[in-house]
């Protein structure tokens, strides 16, 4: 059994972690960590866990992480950093589902997330956890970035498209769309009942600390230069995230139906609709899917993708697992194997 703890217990991404590990047949649960409910049964504050969780939340400082196999950061940008070097040192492996190790190029994070790196010096060897890119240095890795859940339902849309050099990378549009639950759970005006619900927004449109992460990771599969407009918004839906993504053609005639097909035949989670199908972000609230649609309106020149994840499984935590998995030689799907809650 892999022993296993969870910083940041309390919050959405960490939940939703727990209630994945709580059911995974080759983990043990050893740690969850809260500043504030240090003491606490887990299952008094999440009751979907009661019989299946038999734990108190620790200090995130407590010293039962250090005798973790792999420990989990489900916490905000720029706390991992502080501690993983230490993790690494006493030879626990890391994935971290914040941004801290996303970015390559420390300069990059700093104007970004708008604090100086902790440790730079671990940027080159962190892998960017997206299985269906980096699977082999995942494998090997001691410390993994989990991507966003943005950049990971954009990145699985546009990705065939960009490896065959298909479309113009210097024009993709990503209009993209998430639940509340992708802010969080702390308290927030923007994220209150009354505020999110019979509403939608966009926002950050200017600039989203997601643009450069979808960017790196886009640049590494076309090696070209990359501009993308992506503007998120936020929906009244708790989970989900739904990106429409716009691409310009360079070639007509090609079977793009055919292409992604065949790029993610052997992925687990990665499923092609058929050609014109509407993916819905219900078909994949719970589960660690993304469904993929490739459509092509009449003009002949453009291709639009439709790519739906939930953003607190494939877009976190359930992603998290896969790599976990990866990591420490389980079967990739290890439990991930649920279908999706509909209705
Ligand atoms: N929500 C989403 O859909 C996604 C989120 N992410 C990323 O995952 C991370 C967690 O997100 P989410 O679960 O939504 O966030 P929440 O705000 O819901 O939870 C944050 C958690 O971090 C803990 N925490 C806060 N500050 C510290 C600290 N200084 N030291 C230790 N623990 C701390 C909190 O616990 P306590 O206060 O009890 O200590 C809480 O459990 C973020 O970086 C987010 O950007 C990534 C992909 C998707
Ligand atoms: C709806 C909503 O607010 N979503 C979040 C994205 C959450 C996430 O994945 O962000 P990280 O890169 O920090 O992991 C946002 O736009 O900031």
């Amino acid at each position: 059994m892999i022993k296993v703890g969870v910083v940041g217990g309390t919050g959405y991404t960490g939940v939703e972690l727990l209630r994945l590990l709580a059911a995974h047949p080759g983990v043990a649960l050893q740690a969850v960590t809260s500043r504030g409910e240090a003491g606490r049964h887990v299952a008094d504050l999440f009751p979907n866990l009661r019989g299946h969780l038999d734990l108190v939340f620790t200090p995130p400082d407590a010293s039962d992480l250090h005798a973790c196999d792999l420990v989990f950061f489900a916490t905000p940008n720029g706390t991992a950093m502080q501690l993983v070097p230490g993790l690494l040192a006493a030879g626990v492996k890391v994935i971290d589902l914040a941004a801290d190790f996303r970015l390559r190029d420390p300069d990059e994070w700093e104007h970004w997330y708008g604090m100086p790196h902790a440790c730079p010096e671990l940027l080159a060897e962190a892998v960017y956890g997206l299985p269906e890119v980096n699977r082999e240095a995942i494998r090997a890795a001691r410390l993994v970035a989990n991507p966003g859940c943005y950049p990971t339902a954009v990145q699985l849309g546009f990705l065939p498209l960009l490896e065959q050099g298909l479309v113009d990378p210097g024009n993709l549009i990503a209009d993209t769309k998430s639940g509340v639950s992708g802010a969080g759970r702390k308290a927030a005006v923007g994220t209150l009942l009354a505020e999110a619900s019979e509403n939608m927004k966009a926002y950050g449109v200017a600039g989203h600390r997601h643009q450069p992460e979808i960017r790196q990771g886009l640049r590494a599969a076309t090696r070209q230069p990359v501009e993308l407009t992506f503007v998120p918004h936020l929906t009244p839906m708790i989970r989900g995230i739904h990106a429409t993504l716009y691409a310009r053609l360079t070639a007509t005639g090609e079977d793009l139906q055919s292409l992604f097909e065949q790029r993610y035949a052997d992925e687990p989670f990665v499923d092609v609709m058929p050609l014109g199908a509407h993916p819905e972000t219900r078909s994949v609230r719970g589960a660690n899917h993304c469904r993929l649609a490739v459509h092509r309106p009449r003009d002949g020149h453009t291709v639009v993708v439709l790519s739906v994840i939930d953003n607190l499984v494939k877009g976190a935590a359930g992603q998290a697992v896969q790599n976990m998995n990866l990591m420490f030689g389980l079967d990739e799907t290890a439990g991930l194997a649920a279908a999706a809650l509909l209705p």
